[in-house]
């Protein structure tokens, strides 16, 4: 059996997803209704740096933290605000942001160019190794 591409997935997903452009995730950044969620590894972000104030939820447990009826439930996702999630570059957040929308997850997108796009657009980084 052929392995389906995994950037024919990212298409494919960004097709039926809201993409934010980081500029409006800058804007938007502070408001009260509005969260970033990064679902980088660990080691991704003590490498990288975080963005402040993002919520971080690592990919793996996605589809269990954003389900109220999974013992790993986080009641943040419960909360009437826009997430907006993001990786390094806009591949894991296409697919699982379309993963959470065919849950049901409502009032959901995924960051444009994901943390790259972010540091490239200005936005502020803390921490990190590659400072
Ligand atoms: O998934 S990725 O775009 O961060 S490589």
């Amino acid at each position: 059996m052929a392995i389906k591409a995994a950037f024919e997935m990212v298409k494919e997903a960004t097709a039926e997803i809201e993409t934010i452009s980081p500029a409006e995730a800058i804007r938007r950044k502070d408001d009260e209704d509005f969260l970033l969620v990064d679902i980088r590894d660990p080691r991704e972000l003590e490498r990288e740096g975080r963005i402040p104030g993002a919520y971080h939820a690592p990919r793996g447990m996605l589809e269990f933290w954003i389900d109220p009826a999974s013992p790993y439930y986080k009641p943040i996702f419960g909360e009437k605000k826009k997430f907006v999630f993001f990786c390094a570059a806009a591949g894991r957040s296409a697919i699982s942001v379309k993963t959470l929308q065919d849950m049901g997850m409502e009032n959901i997108a995924q960051l444009g160019e994901g943390f790259s796009g972010w540091r490239k657009a200005g936005g502020p980084v803390e921490g990190g190794r590659n400072g």
